[in-house]
Protein backbone atom coordinates (compact mmCIF):
# COMPACT_ATOMS: atom_id res chain seq x y z
CA UNK A 1 0.00 0.00 0.00
CA UNK A 2 1.62 3.16 -1.28
CA UNK A 3 -0.71 5.71 1.17
CA UNK A 4 1.76 9.08 0.94
CA UNK A 5 0.84 11.33 -1.48
CA UNK A 6 3.92 13.32 -2.47
CA UNK A 7 5.07 16.27 -1.38
CA UNK A 8 2.58 18.56 -3.77
CA UNK A 9 0.28 18.30 -1.38
CA UNK A 10 -2.04 16.39 -4.17
CA UNK A 11 -5.54 15.25 -2.03
CA UNK A 12 -7.22 12.74 -4.30
CA UNK A 13 -8.03 9.78 -5.38
CA UNK A 14 -5.29 7.01 -6.11
CA UNK A 15 -4.23 7.62 -9.84
CA UNK A 16 -5.66 11.04 -10.21
CA UNK A 17 -2.74 13.15 -9.64
CA UNK A 18 -2.02 14.74 -12.61
CA UNK A 19 -6.00 16.17 -12.74
CA UNK A 20 -5.30 19.94 -12.02
CA UNK A 21 -6.45 20.96 -9.06
CA UNK A 22 -9.56 22.42 -8.21
CA UNK A 23 -9.23 23.60 -4.85
CA UNK A 24 -5.63 25.40 -4.62
CA UNK A 25 -4.37 26.22 -1.33
CA UNK A 26 -0.95 27.46 -1.61
CA UNK A 27 1.58 28.61 1.40
CA UNK A 28 -1.39 29.25 3.52
CA UNK A 29 -0.37 30.76 7.35
CA UNK A 30 -3.33 31.73 10.42
CA UNK A 31 -1.98 33.48 12.94
CA UNK A 32 -5.16 35.06 15.41
CA UNK A 33 -4.64 37.64 17.42
CA UNK A 34 -3.40 39.38 19.64
CA UNK A 35 -6.20 40.72 21.41
CA UNK A 36 -4.70 41.09 24.49
CA UNK A 37 -3.17 38.49 24.27
CA UNK A 38 -0.21 36.27 22.56
CA UNK A 39 -0.64 35.99 18.86
CA UNK A 40 -1.78 32.31 18.32
CA UNK A 41 -0.25 30.35 14.68
CA UNK A 42 -3.23 27.98 14.14
CA UNK A 43 -1.79 26.71 10.68
CA UNK A 44 1.19 27.01 8.65
CA UNK A 45 2.34 26.89 5.35
CA UNK A 46 -0.66 24.74 4.20
CA UNK A 47 -0.35 23.35 0.65
CA UNK A 48 -2.79 20.86 -0.73
CA UNK A 49 -4.49 20.55 -4.33
CA UNK A 50 -7.70 19.08 -4.40
CA UNK A 51 -9.07 17.89 -7.72
CA UNK A 52 -12.62 18.59 -9.23
CA UNK A 53 -14.89 15.96 -7.35
CA UNK A 54 -12.85 14.40 -4.58
CA UNK A 55 -14.36 14.07 -1.43
CA UNK A 56 -11.19 14.74 0.57
CA UNK A 57 -11.40 14.95 5.15
CA UNK A 58 -9.03 16.69 6.82
CA UNK A 59 -8.26 15.43 10.75
CA UNK A 60 -5.49 15.80 13.11
CA UNK A 61 -5.27 16.29 17.34
CA UNK A 62 -7.95 19.34 18.63
CA UNK A 63 -7.10 22.33 18.23
CA UNK A 64 -4.59 21.62 15.18
CA UNK A 65 -6.73 24.03 12.40
CA UNK A 66 -8.67 21.97 10.70
CA UNK A 67 -12.19 24.57 11.21
CA UNK A 68 -9.74 27.17 10.52
CA UNK A 69 -8.30 25.75 7.00
CA UNK A 70 -11.90 24.81 6.37
CA UNK A 71 -13.16 28.91 7.38
CA UNK A 72 -9.86 30.18 5.02
CA UNK A 73 -11.44 27.93 1.95
CA UNK A 74 -14.87 29.09 2.58
CA UNK A 75 -13.39 32.49 2.68
CA UNK A 76 -14.51 33.32 6.07
CA UNK A 77 -11.37 33.91 7.52
CA UNK A 78 -8.69 35.73 5.71
CA UNK A 79 -5.61 33.96 6.29
CA UNK A 80 -2.38 36.17 7.13
CA UNK A 81 -0.22 34.26 4.70
CA UNK A 82 -1.09 32.21 0.88
CA UNK A 83 -3.98 32.22 -1.08
CA UNK A 84 -6.79 29.74 -1.94
CA UNK A 85 -8.96 29.72 -5.22
CA UNK A 86 -11.10 27.56 -5.86
CA UNK A 87 -12.10 26.47 -9.89
CA UNK A 88 -9.58 28.84 -10.93
CA UNK A 89 -11.17 32.21 -9.04
CA UNK A 90 -11.43 33.66 -5.82
CA UNK A 91 -13.12 32.01 -2.80
CA UNK A 92 -14.45 35.35 -2.06
CA UNK A 93 -16.04 35.45 -5.43
CA UNK A 94 -17.97 32.07 -5.02
CA UNK A 95 -18.85 33.28 -1.27
CA UNK A 96 -20.80 36.39 -2.42
CA UNK A 97 -22.68 34.24 -4.93
CA UNK A 98 -22.95 31.56 -2.41
CA UNK A 99 -21.94 29.54 -4.36
CA UNK A 100 -19.83 27.74 -1.53
CA UNK A 101 -21.95 25.13 1.01
CA UNK A 102 -21.36 24.58 4.33
CA UNK A 103 -22.51 22.48 6.62
CA UNK A 104 -21.90 22.60 10.78
CA UNK A 105 -22.14 20.21 13.12
CA UNK A 106 -25.04 21.70 14.71
CA UNK A 107 -27.87 21.81 11.97
CA UNK A 108 -28.55 25.79 12.47
CA UNK A 109 -32.22 25.43 11.54
CA UNK A 110 -34.38 28.15 12.16
CA UNK A 111 -36.96 26.92 14.47
CA UNK A 112 -39.45 29.34 13.14
CA UNK A 113 -39.44 28.40 9.89
CA UNK A 114 -40.96 25.13 8.20
CA UNK A 115 -37.71 23.16 7.21
CA UNK A 116 -38.97 24.09 2.77
CA UNK A 117 -38.05 27.55 3.56
CA UNK A 118 -35.46 27.11 6.05
CA UNK A 119 -33.68 25.28 2.56
CA UNK A 120 -35.02 28.47 0.75
CA UNK A 121 -32.86 30.99 3.24
CA UNK A 122 -30.18 31.22 1.19
CA UNK A 123 -31.31 32.14 -2.04
CA UNK A 124 -33.60 34.82 -0.12
CA UNK A 125 -30.38 35.97 1.32
CA UNK A 126 -28.12 36.30 -1.77
CA UNK A 127 -31.64 37.63 -4.14
CA UNK A 128 -32.02 40.25 -1.10
CA UNK A 129 -28.16 41.17 -2.01
CA UNK A 130 -28.71 41.84 -5.50
CA UNK A 131 -26.94 38.31 -6.69
CA UNK A 132 -28.79 36.54 -9.34
CA UNK A 133 -29.51 32.85 -8.78
CA UNK A 134 -31.80 30.26 -9.64
CA UNK A 135 -34.18 29.51 -7.41
CA UNK A 136 -33.74 25.89 -5.57
CA UNK A 137 -36.10 22.82 -6.42
CA UNK A 138 -37.04 22.63 -2.86
CA UNK A 139 -38.77 19.03 -3.34
CA UNK A 140 -35.73 17.50 -5.52
CA UNK A 141 -33.14 19.07 -2.77
CA UNK A 142 -35.65 17.17 0.16
CA UNK A 143 -35.95 14.32 -1.71
CA UNK A 144 -32.32 13.92 -2.35
CA UNK A 145 -31.66 14.30 1.27
CA UNK A 146 -34.31 11.69 2.14
CA UNK A 147 -36.81 13.97 3.81
CA UNK A 148 -39.24 14.12 0.91
CA UNK A 149 -42.74 14.60 2.42
CA UNK A 150 -41.00 16.48 5.77
CA UNK A 151 -41.39 19.89 4.04
CA UNK A 152 -43.82 21.32 5.87
CA UNK A 153 -42.29 20.43 9.07
CA UNK A 154 -40.62 22.61 11.85
CA UNK A 155 -37.02 21.49 12.72
CA UNK A 156 -38.29 20.76 16.20
CA UNK A 157 -40.73 18.30 14.54
CA UNK A 158 -37.90 16.27 13.60
CA UNK A 159 -34.92 14.14 14.82
CA UNK A 160 -31.47 14.81 15.11
CA UNK A 161 -30.33 13.28 12.07
CA UNK A 162 -33.76 14.84 9.96
CA UNK A 163 -32.03 17.67 10.77
CA UNK A 164 -28.61 17.02 9.63
CA UNK A 165 -30.15 15.90 6.34
CA UNK A 166 -32.40 19.15 6.05
CA UNK A 167 -28.95 21.26 6.72
CA UNK A 168 -27.28 19.61 3.56
CA UNK A 169 -30.37 20.31 1.68
CA UNK A 170 -29.92 24.20 2.29
CA UNK A 171 -26.39 23.69 1.67
CA UNK A 172 -27.07 22.00 -1.60
CA UNK A 173 -29.67 24.75 -2.01
CA UNK A 174 -27.57 27.19 -4.74
CA UNK A 175 -25.60 24.33 -6.48
CA UNK A 176 -22.22 24.93 -4.34
CA UNK A 177 -19.19 24.81 -6.22
CA UNK A 178 -17.52 23.45 -3.65
CA UNK A 179 -19.42 21.47 -0.20
CA UNK A 180 -17.18 22.25 3.20
CA UNK A 181 -18.48 20.42 6.05
CA UNK A 182 -16.84 20.53 9.82
CA UNK A 183 -17.94 17.64 11.64
CA UNK A 184 -21.68 17.28 10.23
CA UNK A 185 -22.43 14.03 12.44
CA UNK A 186 -20.45 15.00 15.44
CA UNK A 187 -23.49 15.82 17.51
CA UNK A 188 -25.19 12.41 16.28
CA UNK A 189 -25.31 9.04 17.73
CA UNK A 190 -23.26 6.13 16.29
CA UNK A 191 -25.59 4.09 14.56
CA UNK A 192 -27.34 7.43 12.73
CA UNK A 193 -23.65 8.65 12.38
CA UNK A 194 -22.82 5.39 10.25
CA UNK A 195 -26.39 5.88 8.76
CA UNK A 196 -25.81 9.52 7.75
CA UNK A 197 -22.15 8.33 6.36
CA UNK A 198 -23.81 5.79 3.77
CA UNK A 199 -26.68 8.42 3.12
CA UNK A 200 -23.97 11.02 2.34
CA UNK A 201 -22.42 9.06 -0.13
CA UNK A 202 -25.32 8.52 -2.04
CA UNK A 203 -26.38 11.91 -2.16
CA UNK A 204 -22.14 12.97 -2.97
CA UNK A 205 -22.16 10.17 -6.11
CA UNK A 206 -25.36 12.17 -7.27
CA UNK A 207 -24.43 15.86 -6.82
CA UNK A 208 -20.90 14.97 -7.71
CA UNK A 209 -19.30 18.07 -5.88
CA UNK A 210 -15.81 18.52 -4.51
CA UNK A 211 -16.65 17.91 -0.63
CA UNK A 212 -13.86 19.15 2.41
CA UNK A 213 -15.12 17.39 5.45
CA UNK A 214 -13.77 17.99 8.67
CA UNK A 215 -14.00 14.70 11.37
CA UNK A 216 -12.26 13.38 14.68
CA UNK A 217 -12.65 9.80 13.30
CA UNK A 218 -10.16 8.22 11.12
CA UNK A 219 -12.31 5.57 10.54
CA UNK A 220 -15.40 7.97 8.96
CA UNK A 221 -12.75 9.62 7.06
CA UNK A 222 -11.32 6.57 5.68
CA UNK A 223 -14.67 5.23 4.86
CA UNK A 224 -15.89 8.52 3.06
CA UNK A 225 -12.69 10.10 1.73
CA UNK A 226 -10.85 9.80 -1.95
CA UNK A 227 -8.07 11.24 0.38
CA UNK A 228 -7.36 11.82 4.15
CA UNK A 229 -5.09 14.87 5.05
CA UNK A 230 -3.57 14.55 8.85
CA UNK A 231 -2.82 17.55 10.32
CA UNK A 232 0.08 18.12 12.99
CA UNK A 233 -0.84 19.80 16.45
CA UNK A 234 -0.47 23.32 16.59
CA UNK A 235 0.72 24.98 14.40
CA UNK A 236 -1.17 22.93 11.99
CA UNK A 237 0.84 22.09 8.98
CA UNK A 238 0.20 18.92 6.71
CA UNK A 239 1.91 15.56 8.30
CA UNK A 240 0.76 13.18 5.96
CA UNK A 241 -2.20 12.73 2.91
CA UNK A 242 -3.57 9.17 2.78
CA UNK A 243 -4.46 8.18 0.13
CA UNK A 244 -7.87 5.94 -0.12
CA UNK A 245 -7.77 3.06 -2.83
CA UNK A 246 -10.89 1.14 -1.74
CA UNK A 247 -13.65 1.01 -4.59
CA UNK A 248 -16.80 3.33 -4.91
CA UNK A 249 -19.67 2.67 -4.12
CA UNK A 250 -18.16 2.29 -0.78
CA UNK A 251 -20.67 -0.34 1.21
CA UNK A 252 -20.85 -0.87 5.28
CA UNK A 253 -19.39 -4.51 4.41
CA UNK A 254 -15.91 -2.22 3.55
CA UNK A 255 -15.73 -1.32 6.96
CA UNK A 256 -15.76 -4.99 8.27
CA UNK A 257 -12.17 -6.07 5.69
CA UNK A 258 -8.54 -6.19 6.17
CA UNK A 259 -7.62 -3.15 3.91
CA UNK A 260 -9.80 -0.92 5.68
CA UNK A 261 -8.60 -1.45 9.15
CA UNK A 262 -5.25 -1.13 7.74
CA UNK A 263 -5.66 2.49 6.84
CA UNK A 264 -7.39 3.82 9.72
CA UNK A 265 -4.39 1.94 11.25
CA UNK A 266 -2.11 3.54 9.24
CA UNK A 267 -3.37 6.75 10.54
CA UNK A 268 -3.82 6.08 13.93
CA UNK A 269 -0.05 4.96 13.91
CA UNK A 270 1.05 8.57 12.73
CA UNK A 271 -1.22 10.10 14.74
CA UNK A 272 0.25 8.76 18.23
CA UNK A 273 3.76 9.09 16.46
CA UNK A 274 3.24 12.90 16.41
CA UNK A 275 1.48 13.43 19.80
CA UNK A 276 4.27 11.09 21.23
CA UNK A 277 7.28 13.07 19.81
N1 LIG B 1 -10.70 33.41 17.00
C1 LIG B 1 -9.62 32.83 17.53
N2 LIG B 1 -8.74 33.54 18.26
C2 LIG B 1 -7.62 32.98 18.78
N3 LIG B 1 -7.32 31.68 18.64
C3 LIG B 1 -8.17 30.91 17.93
C4 LIG B 1 -9.36 31.44 17.34
N4 LIG B 1 -10.01 30.43 16.69
C5 LIG B 1 -9.25 29.33 16.88
N5 LIG B 1 -8.15 29.62 17.61
C6 LIG B 1 -7.08 28.70 17.98
O1 LIG B 1 -6.50 28.22 16.78
C7 LIG B 1 -6.21 26.84 16.90
C8 LIG B 1 -6.91 26.08 15.81
O2 LIG B 1 -8.32 26.10 16.06
P1 LIG B 1 -9.35 25.26 15.19
O3 LIG B 1 -10.69 25.45 15.80
O4 LIG B 1 -9.17 25.61 13.78
O5 LIG B 1 -8.82 23.77 15.43
P2 LIG B 1 -9.55 22.39 15.14
O6 LIG B 1 -8.52 21.46 14.67
O7 LIG B 1 -10.74 22.60 14.28
O8 LIG B 1 -10.02 22.01 16.63
P3 LIG B 1 -11.12 20.95 17.11
O9 LIG B 1 -10.72 19.64 16.52
O10 LIG B 1 -10.98 20.96 18.61
O11 LIG B 1 -12.45 21.44 16.63
C9 LIG B 1 -6.63 26.42 18.31
O12 LIG B 1 -5.51 26.45 19.14
C10 LIG B 1 -7.61 27.48 18.71
O13 LIG B 1 -7.60 27.67 20.09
Amino acid sequence: MDATAPASGFAGPPGAEHTPAFISVEGVGVTYGPQGAEPVTALSDIALRVPEGAFVSLVGPSGCGKSTLLKCVADLLQPSAGGISIGGVPASDLRRQGRIGMVFQQPNLMPWLRIEDNVRLLHRLVADRGVAAAAPDVPALLRLVGLDGFGRKYPSQLSGGMQSRAALARALALDPTVLLMDEPFAALDEITRDRMGIELMRIWSQFGKTVLFVTHSLAEAVFLSDAVVLMTPRPGRIARILQVPLPRPRTPEMRLTDEFAHLVAALNRDLYRMLAA
